[in-house]
């Protein structure tokens, strides 16, 4: 069974605006307001691919109930850590250029912390759980750390997908995939990755630094996917952008969805650039319709074959 993990999930408040002139009063063309959070999105992308799944983490106030609320009519099973607080709002807006808000969300306290380490040493070594995105306030520096410790002793597979540089050191213990976009490797090994040869050798030492699987997404440029044996490249689909708000976790839910499935990995991997650029085509995460309308094109090229390194 796959759980995803949102320890600061969101209302994205997407704004569709022309211009934002910061210091005076702007008008909305449109908006629409959805659940978010990197690990809810996964959750919800990979409901639409029809597997089966559990959003964990923590939640809040009215705010928190619109998740709930949303993630229940679309039957995608939660079970979530209600936390004293308002789940927090981040606020996408969508002009020319793309600019986010977003809050800070509940600070969470010990005991619930507590309670979140305890659902997950509830989990089988069958399982794999989605550690997606940013941690609350009140959390330790170290709670990724913490939850892939009894990941560890308890032989559960997990995907990590932050932007810290604590990624770096996660590598040693394993996770199944990594899925750091062209800035965020570039944050990690304080370069400009400036082309895909740049990202394929930075890819590379993710692999080689212990994840089994890594995912280097380059927006509207396509995917890298590189494994201890293969390198694929693939070119994004060309279409009109909506909103690339959760893109990047589409892009997770359908590599783990094509895996959950049993497709080849190159399989799965076109699966997860189809969903990344479906959403990225939708005003909302993309409907499994859009995803398999994208089938014919995304064409994966091999670029490397290292099993003979
Ligand atoms: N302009 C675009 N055109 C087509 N697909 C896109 C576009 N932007 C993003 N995508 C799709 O979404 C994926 C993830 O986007 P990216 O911006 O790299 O990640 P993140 O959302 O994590 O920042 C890309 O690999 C691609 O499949
Ligand atoms: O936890 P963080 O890093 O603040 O990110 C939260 C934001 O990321 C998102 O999950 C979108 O992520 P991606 O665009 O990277 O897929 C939003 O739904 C949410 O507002």
């Amino acid at each position: 069974m796959l759980y995803t993990l949102t320890l600061n999930p969101s209302i994205d408040y997407i704004m569709h605006i022309n211009d934002v002139k910061v210091g005076e009063t702007n008008y909305a063309n449109d908006e629409n307001m959805l659940p978010g959070g990197k690990g809810v999105n996964v959750s919800r992308v990979l409901n639409q691919l029809g597997v089966a799944n559990k959003a964990l983490g923590f939640i809040g106030g009215h705010t928190g109930r619109f998740i709930e609320d949303w993630l229940k009519k679309e039957g995608a099973d939660h079970d979530f850590i209600s936390v004293n607080g308002d789940t927090r709002i981040n606020v996408k807006l969508k002009g020319e250029a793309e600019t986010e808000i977003n809050g800070k969300g509940p600070i969470i306290t010990k005991a619930d912390s507590e309670k979140l380490l305890t659902r997950v040493r509830q989990l089988r070594s069958t399982d794999t759980i989605i550690l997606s995105g940013s941690k609350s306030r009140g959390l330790s520096e170290t709670f990724y750390n913490q939850i892939i410790d009894i990941c560890t002793e308890q032989n559960i597979s997990f995907v990590i997908d932050t932007n810290s540089k604590e990624l770096l050191d996660i590598l040693k213990e394993k996770p199944f995939l990594v899925k750091p976009n062209q800035a965020e490797l570039g944050q990690l090994f304080n370069q400009s990755i400036q082309s895909k040869e740049e990202a394929i050798y930075y890819g590379k030492k993710l692999q080689e630094g212990g994840a089994e699987n890594v995912i280097v997404s380059l927006g509207g440029d396509g995917a890298i996917f590189i494994d201890q044996n293969q390198t694929y490249l693939a070119d994004s689909p060309k279409g009109k952008v909506v909103n690339t708000v959760g893109s990047g976790d589409s892009m997770i839910a359908g590599f783990m969805a094509g895996i959950e499935k049993g497709l080849t990995k190159r399989e799965a991997f076109k699966l997860s650039v189809q969903s990344g650029s479906a959403t990225a085509f939708s005003k909302d995460l993309a409907t499994k319709e859009a995803i398999l309308a994208l089938n014919n094109q995304v064409i994966i090229e091999r670029v490397e074959n290292h099993e003979n390194d």
